[in-house]
C-alpha cells in the first residue's frame, strides 16, 4: 500500500545534498513512482450547480468518499503518497509531491512530474505552480552551489491528435519521433534553447504555454487540447577541471496531459470531438501502460508504442527517472466517476517501479580532448613500431644492443666475482698449508715466480705485473740474499784452496817466479785473515736468524758488509791470476795459446777500472739505476753448467791434468802425483833431463789449470757482485713502495697456472723476457758494456730466473723515470749517446 512509502526528501536536504563523484554511483535504485491526489476546490459552475463535495482527505495520505452510496464494489478510501484537501496551495503539493523527484535532476537523475487527471480538475493549473516552483528551486541550488557549474535547456513539445509539435519553434510541423539506443525515444529535430538564468527559463516555458493548443469546451473555458511536455536538461559540473570529472546530465519533465473528457459532457464536436478522442486514447494507452507497469507479471508487453505520449514518456514509466504523478479530481459528485477512474489510475501507477539512475557524460570538450590524447598515444605507437626514421631506428637497435651489452656485462661480472672468491678461497688453503710468507725451499720460490706464454702486449704486461709481485717479495730477497751468501762463503773457499793449491804448486816448482809465489803467499794469508774475520760475523748473523726472523733492510745490510769482503775477494783474484798469468808467461812452454786471452783480459780490466763497483755509498737510486759495474775482465766463456757452482777437483782440473792434480799431493807437499811415484820409481834408468822435463810440463800444466780455474772463479765472483747489485736494487724498490697500494691487479690465478710449467715453459719465457731486456736497453740507454757482462752472465739457467726479473724490474722503473724527464727515446745499439746517458 502506498503507506509504506518512505518520506519524502526535505528540500533542505537536496539544496545542499553533497555532490556524487562521478563514477561513484552508476548503479540503478529502484523506486516506486510517487503518487499524489489533489483535489480542488469546486469550480463556479460546481458551486452554481450546488453540486456535492463527496471527497475528503482523512489525512495527508487517505482519501475517503463521503458521497452517497453508489456501486458497493467501489472502495471508499484511497491511500496514496500524499493527498491535498482542496484547500492545500500548489506550493504544498510541489513541496510535498514533486520537489524531491525534480530536484533529482541536479544530481544527475531523470526525473519526470506529470500531472494526470479528468479535463478541468486543475491539472494545468497545479502543474503550472510545480513548474514555476520547480525552476526557483533550481536556480536557488545553482545560486548555492558555485563549486559546480550548471547549465540548463529546455525543450518543450505537445502531443496533438497525435501529432508531436514544438512549442519552442512553432510552425515545424509534426515532429518524429526515433529510437536512440543510449537515450530511448527521442524526438527528431526538437529545438531545444540553453536557458540563460531562471527569467529566461521562465520566459521560454511561457512561451511554450502560449504555443500550446487550448480550446474551450463546456468544462473548462481554457482547457488544454494536447499533452504537453516540458523538458528541462540539467547538467552540471566541477568548475575545477580535471581530466577525470564527468557531468552530471539529467532531463526534468514537466508533463501536463490533456484531460479525459466525456463528450456528453464537454459537449465537444467537431475538432474538439476529435480532439478529445485522441486524447483519451492517449490516456487510454498510459492507463494500459501503467497497469501493466504496476501488475505483479511485468515480464509482459508493456504498450509504450501504443501512442506518442507513452513512447515519449517511456522511460519515466518503469524506467530510468524517478517519477511523480499529481492527480487531480475535481471533489463534485457530479464527476465521482471520472475521479474514480483517476484514482484507479493513481492507484496503479503508485504499484509502478521505477529504475533511476545517476547519469553522467563526458562534455563534449572533454571527450575531444581525451580523445585526441589517445589517438595521440596511438599514432605514436605506430609510427615508432612501423614508421620509424631511419635515425630512429638506428637508436632503437643501439638500445637494444645496449642493454645486451649490460646483460653480459652483468654475467661477465658475476662470472669474475666467482673467480674472485674461489681464488681468494686457494689462496687460504695455501697459505694455510705452506704459509706465503716463508719459502723454505728455492724450488718452491721459483715455481712462484715462474711465467708462461707468448710475448704480446698484454701479456708483456701480466710478466711486469709478475714480476712486480714476485721479485718485490720480501720472501723471495731473502732467499737469494741467503743464497748469494752461501756462494760468496763457497767462492771464499774455493778461492782459497785454489790459492794454496797454487801457492804449493808454486813452492814445489823449483824454477817457478819467486815473486809470485811470494805474492800467492802473501795474499793465501790475507784470505786466511778474511776467512777468520767472515766465521765470526757469521756465527753473530746465524744468532739473529734464529730469532723471529731478521727484517729485509738488514739481510741486504748484512750482504753489503759481505760484498766489502766478496770485493776484496775479486780483488785478490784479480792479483792471483796477475801473478799467474805472470808465471805462466815465464814457464818455457808459454805461448801464444795464452796472449789472446791476456790481452784481452787486460783491456778488461781497463774497463772495469771505469766503472765503479757497487759499495755502500752507492746505495741511492740514481747510482743503482745506472748499469751496473763489470764484474769480468776475462774473455774466457763461463760455460752454464760451471756457473755459481762448487766444482769438484777433478771438474776444476782441465782434462789431461786430473792426474797432476795438486790437491792430491798437498798432504806430503810433493808435487808428484802418487800415481807417478811408482812411475819414476821403476824407471831408474830414465834420463833426468827428461824426468825434469816431464815434471815440468806438468807444474806448467798444472799452473795453466790453476789459472783457469782462477779465472772460473772470478767470474763467479763477478756474477755474485751482480747479482747482489740487483738484489740491492730489488730491496731499494721494495722499500720506497712500502705502503703504497698496488696499483695492479695481481694474477695469482696466472701464477698458479704457471707452478705447472716445466723446463720448456722457462727457455720459452727466457727468450721472450731476454727480448723484452734488450728492446728496454735500446730504450733507457743502457751501455754496451752492461748489455754484453749481463749476456754472458745470465744464459738460461733456471735460477737465475730472479735476477732476469729484477733486470726488467729495473729497467721498467728507468724507463719510467726517463720518460718523466722527458727523453725515452729508443737508441740505436751503439749510439755513443746512449751509452752516455745509461751510464751517468
Ligand atoms: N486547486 C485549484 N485551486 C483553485 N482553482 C483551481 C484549482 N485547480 C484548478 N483550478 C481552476 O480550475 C480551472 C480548470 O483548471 P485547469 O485548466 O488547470 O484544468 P485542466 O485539468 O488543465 O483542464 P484541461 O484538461 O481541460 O486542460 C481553472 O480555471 C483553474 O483556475
Amino acid at each position: 500500500m502506498a503507506a509504506s512509502r518512505p518520506p519524502s526528501t526535505p528540500m533542505s536536504k537536496i539544496e545542499r545534498a553533497p555532490t556524487l563523484t562521478p563514477g561513484g554511483s552508476s548503479k540503478s535504485k529502484e523506486e516506486k513512482i510517487f503518487v499524489t491526489v489533489r483535489v480542488r476546490p469546486l469550480s463556479k459552475k460546481e458551486l452554481a450547480m450546488k453540486d456535492q463535495v463527496v471527497w475528503e482527505c482523512a489525512d495527508s495520505q487517505t482519501i475517503l468518499y463521503k458521497g452517497p452510496p453508489q456501486d458497493r464494489a467501489a472502495p471508499t478510501s484511497y491511500t496514496f503518497d500524499k493527498v491535498f484537501g482542496q484547500s492545500c496551495q500548489t506550493g504544498l503539493v510541489y513541496e510535498d509531491g514533486a520537489k524531491d523527484v525534480a530536484m533529482s535532476a541536479l544530481t544527475g537523475i531523470n526525473a519526470t512530474i506529470f500531472a494526470y487527471g479528468q479535463t478541468s480538475s486543475g491539472k494545468t493549473f497545479t502543474m503550472r505552480g510545480v513548474t514555476e516552483s520547480a525552476v526557483s528551486d533550481l536556480y536557488r541550488h545553482i545560486e548555492n552551489t558555485p563549486e559546480r557549474e550548471f547549465t540548463i535547456k529546455i525543450s518543450a513539445m505537445e502531443i496533438y491528435n497525435e501529432d508531436v509539435k514544438d512549442l519552442l519553434k512553432p510552425g515545424s510541423g509534426s515532429l518524429r519521433l526515433l529510437d536512440d539506443p543510449e537515450k530511448g525515444p527521442i524526438v527528431d529535430k526538437l529545438d531545444e534553447q540553453v536557458a540563460k538564468d531562471k527569467e529566461h527559463l521562465r520566459h521560454l516555458i511561457s512561451i511554450c504555454e502560449e504555443q500550446r493548443q487550448v480550446g474551450e469546451t463546456a468544462l473548462n473555458d481554457a482547457s488544454s487540447r494536447s499533452h504537453q511536455i516540458i523538458k528541462l536538461t540539467v547538467e552540471s559540473r566541477l568548475r575545477e577541471v580535471s581530466g577525470c570529472v564527468k557531468s552530471f546530465v539529467a532531463s526534468l519533465n514537466f508533463v501536463d496531459l490533456a484531460g479525459s473528457e466525456r463528450a456528453a459532457q464537454t459537449q465537444a464536436i467537431g475538432a474538439r470531438l476529435k480532439e478529445g478522442s485522441h486524447i483519451n486514447r492517449s490516456l487510454l494507452t498510459l492507463t494500459k501502460v501503467i497497469r501493466k507497469l504496476s501488475s505483479e507479471k511485468r515480464s509482459g508487453h508493456i504498450p509504450y508504442r501504443d501512442s506518442k505520449l507513452t513512447r515519449i514518456l517511456q522511460l519515466s514509466l518503469g524506467g530510468n527517472a524517478r517519477t511523480a504523478i499529481i492527480c487531480t479530481m475535481s471533489p463534485a459528485l457530479t464527476y465521482v466517476e471520472q475521479s474514480r477512474n483517476t484514482l484507479f489510475f493513481a492507484t496503479c501507477a503508485k504499484e509502478v517501479t521505477n529504475a533511476a539512475k545517476v547519469n553522467m557524460v563526458i562534455s563534449d570538450k572533454q571527450l575531444v580532448k581525451q580523445l585526441q590524447m589517445e589517438v595521440a598515444r596511438l599514432q605514436a605507437g605506430q609510427r615508432t613500431a612501423d614508421h620509424a626514421s631511419p635515425s630512429e631506428i638506428l637508436i632503437m637497435e643501439k638500445d637494444s644492443k645496449i642493454k645486451q651489452m649490460e646483460i653480459e656485462m652483468e654475467e661477465l661480472r658475476k662470472e669474475r666475482d666467482n673467480a674472485r672468491s674461489q681464488l681468494e678461497e686457494l689462496r687460504k688453503k695455501m697459505g694455510d698449508k705452506q704459509g706465503w710468507n716463508s719459502f723454505d725451499s728455492p724450488q718452491t720460490a721459483r715455481k712462484c715466480l715462474t711465467f708462461s706464454g707468448s710475448l704480446q702486449p698484454s701479456r708483456m704486461v701480466k710478466i711486469r705485473n709478475s714480476i712486480r709481485q714476485s721479485s718485490t717479495a720480501p720472501f723471495m730477497l731473502k732467499h737469494e740474499i741467503r743464497k748469494l751468501e752461501q756462494l760468496q762463503q763457497q767462492l771464499e773457499v774455493e778461492a782459497n784452496r785454489a790459492i794454496e793449491v797454487l801457492h804449493k804448486e808454486v813452492e814445489c816448482h823449483k824454477h817457478g817466479n819467486q815473486d809470485a809465489a811470494e805474492t800467492i803467499a802473501k795474499l793465501q794469508a790475507e784470505i786466511r785473515e778474511m776467512q777468520s774475520v767472515r766465521s765470526q760475523n757469521r756465527d753473530a748473523e746465524m744468532i739473529t736468524d734464529e730469532g723471529n726472523g731478521s727484517d729485509l733492510k738488514d739481510e741486504i745490510t748484512r750482504l753489503h758488509m759481505q760484498g766489502s769482503d766478496i770485493a776484496k775477494l775479486e780483488a785478490k783474484l784479480e792479483n792471483v791470476q796477475r801473478s799467474i798469468d805472470k808465471l805462466v808467461m815465464s814457464l818455457p812452454n808459454a805461448g801464444t795459446q795464452c796472449n789472446e786471452s791476456s790481452t784481452k783480459s787486460n783491456a778488461s780490466k781497463k774497463k772495469r777500472r771505469m766503472l765503479l763497483p757497487l759499495g755502500v755509498s752507492n746505495l741511492n737510486r740514481p747510482n743503482l739505476a745506472r748499469a751496473p759495474c763489470s764484474p769480468d775482465s776475462s774473455t774466457r766463456t763461463l760455460e752454464p753448467e760451471v756457473e755459481n757452482r762448487a766444482p769438484d777437483c777433478h771438474t776444476a782440473s782441465h782434462e789431461g791434468s786430473g792426474k797432476a792434480t795438486p790437491a792430491k799431493s798437498e798432504d806430503t807437499g810433493d808435487i808428484s802425483s802418487r800415481d807417478e811415484a811408482p812411475r819414476n820409481r821403476g824407471s831408474g834408468s830414465v834420463n833426468m833431463k827428461k824426468m825434469q822435463r816431464m815434471f815440468q810440463n806438468a807444474a806448467e800444466e798444472n799452473v795453466r789449470n790453476i789459472r783457469d780455474y782462477v779465472t772460473e772463479l772470478k767470474e763467479r765472483v763477478a756474477k755474485l757482485q751482480y747479482q747482489k747489485q740487483l738484489l740491492v736494487c730489488q730491496v731499494l724498490e721494495l722499500e720506497s713502495n712500502e705502503g703504497k697500494p698496488n696499483d695492479m691487479e695481481e694474477d695469482p690465478q696466472e701464477n698458479a697456472g704457471c707452478l705447472q710449467d716445466g723446463p720448456e715453459s722457462w727457455e720459452r719465457l727466457f727468450k721472450e723476457q731476454m727480448q723484452h731486456i734488450i728492446q728496454l736497453w735500446d730504450i733507457c740507454y743502457v751501455s754496451i758494456i752492461h748489455r754484453t757482462q749481463f749476456y754472458r752472465l745470465f744464459r738460461g739457467d733456471m735460477a737465475d730466473q730472479i735476477y732476469i726479473e729484477v733486470e726488467v724490474r729495473r729497467l721498467l722503473w728507468l724507463q719510467q723515470h726517463l720518460a718523466e724527464v722527458g727523453d725515452a727515446s729508443p737508441a740505436a745499439p751503439g749510439d755513443e749517446h746512449a751509452v752516455s746517458r745509461a751510464s751517468r
